[in-house]
């Protein structure tokens, strides 16, 4: 780290040594820690747009709070970048994501500062609040602050934290950071009550004085546009968080690091819940970013001279075979409409919420509420396609369970990111869900082991009237061009890719590409099972006929998974067979280069072999 170019931040190796400058250094630190993400996060990748938006926020308050006695829990931790940095992690940010590099997210293993491992969303005030009401039993005098962003907000379990929160006294203070979005465009009534809210309290010159904590609060001059849009005929009711019991401060410029920081001190003198509402610029301080926070939500490497990022023809990836599957089928039938709980980009719905506006619904940060809006659509004869990742399913379980599948309800899950993601490591990893869906009656499930099978499992999908699950794995496959035309499969049918000797290797999903390398070496045959459920009890029969051993190989937890119905179903058959489960441990698996990964957790051609 150069001393030029960061005088001050070489030498905060903690905020211990940030709290000993002068307030009036600050801003100075803020500059260099924003020039510091944008040279290290260019290089390295990694969350990039939020973080620059929390800069000052995060200077503000490791220097107003006594941390880590203090507790500071970041929603998701996508915008916790410079808390690591200033936290101790300055000179390892290079590392973020990597294989044995510092984690996507604050967890609690790596620094004594990161008082909550997070990755998904809305879990900050709960946790927060969790901690301030043991801070109450024990005697202590301890600040818990939540910092949560507007998307992560529109989370059900923000509010039924807010509600909890509201009828205790704990000293909680929930900062809302507001950016006015998602990782796409923030949506929803929500959205649009801050939007107003933003606009009623700029122009309101009286507050309510006495219980307000803020004092000589500037008029935020980006407000003024959205201000004028919202103002016409508005009467300014107690807010929202006023009347779930918080006592609200703000709205105040979140880049403002003076007035931050006297509002924080302010803040801090008070008891019970408080909210405080900052208004920050996602991006901020780097352009390209600030005019198209999307796209920099997460970067690969780039050259932050240059005002695009690295672009170029790449394969595609499953969530782009998903993408013009909706297309083809919507084309098709007007019955299909999109959900995505707020990972438009990700899954791929970009083409299908321009092309079918009124088919497609964004429903925030909202999982458990995806899975039974899709339902609810599905009641009325509609055929909702949910859109969702393996790991944010977790969240729309009982929703699945009772909403969906005891009903027999025609839902088509498009299920995206199963198995390993790589740099977004334990929080983000789809290694659960053939487990938690195999158990669940009704369900069919389908595991494709290519580009086109995938957009044939898909369509398979389409056509079955009742809860259907497709998962496919984050990226590109093997770069195979999918055939335009539809082939359904028949339900609970795979197919022998290879024939070979003694041992068969029941592969699923992205492991038959592994089990096919494998085989060429020991002469194995390889079943691509495609369905977990139901399983193609007749190709189990004909392989343990004919081979002394199977090797079953999925890229989902052992415990429950693909492997442990093939086992069922040979124990409660009487079929007699040696057989060996490879899939993911029963451990978490972190972050980092995913042909590392399954290296280090045995899934790979070689560990086929050696099981052997
Ligand atoms: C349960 C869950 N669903 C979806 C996501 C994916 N996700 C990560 S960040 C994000 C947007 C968060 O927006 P906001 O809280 O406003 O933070 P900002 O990026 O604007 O700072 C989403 C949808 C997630 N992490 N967790
Ligand atoms: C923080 C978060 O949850 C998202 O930003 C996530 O990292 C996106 O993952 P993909 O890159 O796989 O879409
Ligand atoms: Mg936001």
């Amino acid at each position: 780290m150069s001393s030029e170019k960061y005088p001050l931040l070489m030498h905060i190796d903690s905020p211990v040594y940030l709290r000993q400058l002068e307030k009036s250094q600050l801003s100075e630190v803020a500059d260099e820690l924003r020039q510091y993400l944008i040279d290290t996060i260019s290089q390295c990748g990694g969350h990039f747009a939020a973080g620059l938006g929390t800069v000052e926020l995060t200077v503000a308050l490791h220097y107003m709070f006594n941390t880590p006695d203090d507790r500071i829990v970041w929603d998701v931790g996508h915008q916790a970048y410079p808390h690591k940095v200033l936290t101790g992690r300055r000179d390892q940010l290079q590392t973020i994501r990597q294989t044995d590099g510092l984690h996507p997210f604050p967890v609690r293993t790596e620094s004594e500062y990161d008082t909550f491992a997070v990755g998904h969303s809305s879990t900050s005030i709960s946790a927060a609040l969790g901690m301030a009401l043991a801070a109450k039993q024990q005697g202590l005098d301890r600040h818990c602050v939540a910092v949560i962003g507007d998307g992560a907000l529109t989370g059900g379990m923000a509010f039924e934290a807010m509600n909890h929160a509201a009828d205790t006294d704990a000293n909680i203070l929930v900062i809302l950071n507001d950016n006015e979005m998602s990782i796409s465009e923030n949506v929803g009534g929500l959205n649009k009550y801050l939007a107003k809210l933003l606009a009623g309290r700029f122009y309101q010159r009286v507050r309510e004085t006495g219980k307000k904590a803020l004092h000589n609060i500037k008029p935020l001059s980006d407000f003024v546009s959205r201000a004028e849009e919202h103002m016409k005929g508005m009467v300014l009711p107690g807010t929202l968080f006023e009347e779930l019991g918080f006592n609200y401060n703000g709205p105040i410029d979140g880049h403002d690091l003076p007035t931050l920081l006297n509002t924080l001190n302010n803040i801090k003198e008070l008891k019970g819940p408080q909210f405080l509402h900052i208004v920050t610029r996602k991006g901020k301080g780097y352009e390209p970013a600030e005019n198209d926070p999307i796209a920099y939500h997460g970067v690969p490497i780039f050259d932050p001279k240059d005002t695009s990022l690295p672009k170029g023809k790449k394969p595609k990836t499953y969530s782009n075979i998903f993408g013009d599957f909706l297309c083809d089928i919507a084309t098709k039938d007007e019955r299909v409409v999109g959900i995505t709980p707020a990972m438009r980009e990700g899954s791929d719905l970009i083409r299908f919420s321009r092309e079918f506006p009124e088919r497609y619904y964004d429903v925030g940060i909202a999982e458990q509420h995806a899975v039974t809006v899709s339902a609810g659509l599905a009641c009325e004869g509609l055929k909702p396609v949910c859109a969702i990742y393996s790991t944010f399913l977790q969240r729309g379980y009982d929703q699945l369970i009772h909403d969906v599948a005891l009903q027999n309800l025609d839902v088509l899950f498009a299920i995206d990111r199963g198995g390993l993601v790589g740099g977004d490591g334990a929080t983000h990893n789809g290694a659960f869900d053939l487990s938690y869906l195999r158990c669940i009656p009704n369900m069919v499930i389908m595991t494709p082991s290519d580009e086109n099978e995938c957009r044939q499992c898909l369509y398979t999908g389409y056509l079955y009237e009742g809860p259907v699950a497709v998962r496919y794995p984050r990226g590109m496959g093997s770069g195979i061009e999918p055939e335009q035309t539809f082939t359904p499969f028949p339900i609970g049918k795979g197919s022998i890719k290879r024939r070979g000797e003694k041992v068969a290797i029941l592969a699923f999903g992205s492991m038959v590409q592994t089990a096919m390398e494998a085989a060429e070496q020991i002469h194995a045959t390889v079943a691509d099972m495609r369905f977990v459920k139901p399983l193609d009890e007749e190709l189990i029969r004909q392989l343990a006929e004919t081979h002394e051993q199977f090797i079953t190989i999925e890229e989902n937890a052992i415990m429950g998974g693909a492997g442990s119905a093939i086992n069922e179903f040979l124990l409660n058959n009487d079929i007699q067979i040696k057989v060996k489960n490879l899939g993911i441990p029963d451990r978490f698996v972190e972050h980092g280069d995913t042909k590392e990964l399954f290296k280090r957790i045995g899934l790979t051609a070689e560990d086929i072999i050696k099981s052997l």
